[in-house]
């Protein structure tokens, strides 16, 4: 099976075919379609730029157990639209992806999908309960091959136990992806960013600190165990400053920023929408502003959606009793290269989206290349397009959608996975 995919602009520079010939990349260049077998398919890519598949370290897919909220096909069909080619399956489901077993079932099912590479992330905990290390070892050899372990959703706040699982992680090559959340310090009952909007509107919240303690004391663990921790979606000035002087001392650490955090700001609250209900929380300017100097310096490490579909009858109530979270994979290309500006190029969002998210997660197939051997997942942008997101056109089976409404730049406009086309003209193929 061959696919010419034609006139791409590569990283958005230099104009080129590419040949695909059994899931691969054959050559890339002018004469690429000489190489082409006779009536090979054929993609136009006049006027698009060609990136790397993109790969996300943090979906939420919610099969098993969550099925009214998304499954893994209606997930992996929102990330080949948002021109995703990979996504780590976080392990929050019910039951709890603590077992080989239980990530054995999700990569399957992802594989029966075949939109995107569904790479299960394991439990550090049983059942996420912050105590008895999970089967880290078991899942790790499994035919899945997890290598990011998380109880995202949840802190592992007992500092024994985060040293233990570094410790073990680091025998396969792992990491442990923190949800950086001191509980101590962030309840009960705070739904929202702690500071002036959250006394205006009654409402309890979580600091700043309350991150930032947790990422302190992970990056002295990763440095005294001398493992890899990443940092799931950082949200604060002061988490930033913390990896700077981490990474400054040569610490393994690694983080992620969502596209959300990029651009929302705690003052959204005003209205109440539980829309904007998320955790971490939206945070003020001061930490937005941050955020996107820190991913233009390369602090932050990769832009991660932690998509979070979330059903109507646990999202649409009040403020105080609505779901944590919000949809993001079919927008998170679009926030991104309007959030940030000029300076930061297509070769910035296919490191920060592709390239490195790929290597923190250990996906040897995901190379963030577009060269000869590489395998063949491609995304390929309209530069130029501007979109006004409708939450009611997304193949998501959820609606909590805070990009509703907003005017985005660039468009997915068709997603190879492996040499196959998933997205032809924005639409499932
Ligand atoms: N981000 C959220 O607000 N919610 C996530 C859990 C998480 O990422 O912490 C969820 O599973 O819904
Ligand atoms: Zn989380
Ligand atoms: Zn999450």
């Amino acid at each position: 099976m061959s696919l010419l995919i034609k006139g791409a602009a590569l990283f958005g520079t230099e104009t080129s075919d590419l040949l695909v010939v059994d899931g691969r990349i054959a050559a890339v260049g002018s004469d690429a379609a000489s190489q082409a077998p006779a009536g090979v398919e054929t993609l136009d890519a006049d006027g698009l730029v060609a990136l790397p598949g993109l790969v996300d370290l943090h979906t939420h897919l919610r099969q098993p157990g969550r099925e009214d909220a998304e499954t893994v096909l209606t997930g992996s069909q929102a990330a080949a639209v948002g021109g995703y080619t990979a996504v780590l399956a976080m392990a929050n489901t019910t039951p709890v992806t603590d077992t080989a077993e239980a990530a054995l079932r999700v990569w399957e099912l992802g594989r029966e999908a075949g939109l995107v590479d569904v790479q299960p992330v394991g439990a550090v905990t049983k059942g996420l309960a912050g105590e008895e290390l999970a089967e880290l070892g078991l899942m790790a050899r499994s035919a899945a091959r997890v290598r990011v372990f998380s109880d995202d959703g949840k802190c592992v706040h007992d500092a024994r136990v985060m040293r233990r699982a570094l410790e073990y992680v680091k025998a396969f090559g792992g990491v442990v992806s923190q949800h950086s959340q001191d509980p101590a310090l962030a309840g009960p009952g705070a739904c929202c960013h702690e500071g002036e909007v959250s006394g205006r509107l009654g409402l309890a919240g979580w600091p700043g600190i309350a991150e930032e303690v947790i990422v302190a004391r992970d990056v002295m663990l990763a440095k005294h165990t001398g493992s890899r921790v990443h940092v799931a979606h950082v949200s604060s000035a002061g988490s930033i400053d913390v990896i700077r002087w981490a990474k400054a001392q040569g610490i393994d650490v690694t983080c992620e920023v969502t596209p959300h955090h990029l651009v929302l700001t705690t003052d959204l609250l005003v209205g109440y929408d539980p829309v904007y209900k998320v955790n971490p929380p939206l945070r003020p300017t001061e930490d937005v502003l941050a955020l996107r100097e820190a991913l233009a310096d390369g602090t932050i490490d990769a832009v991660a959606t932690d998509h979070a579909p979330h059903a109507r009858h646990d999202k649409e109530h009040a403020f105080v009793d609505a779901a944590f979270g919000m949809l993001g994979l079919e927008t998170a290309l679009g926030v991104v290269r309007t959030a940030m500006d000029d300076d930061f190029d297509w070769n910035d969002i296919a490191r920060v989206m592709s390239r490195t998210p790929a290597r923190i997660a250990g996906l040897d197939d995901h190379g963030g290349q577009l060269a000869p051997g590489e395998a063949a997942h491609v995304t390929l942008v309209d530069p130029t397009a501007r979109v006004t997101v409708d939450r009611a056109a997304s193949v998501s089976l959820s609606r909590n959608n805070p990009w509703h409404g907003h005017e985005l730049t660039s468009r997915v406009v068709h997603t190879v996975f492996g040499g196959k086309v998933t997205v032809r003209d924005g639409a499932l193929a």
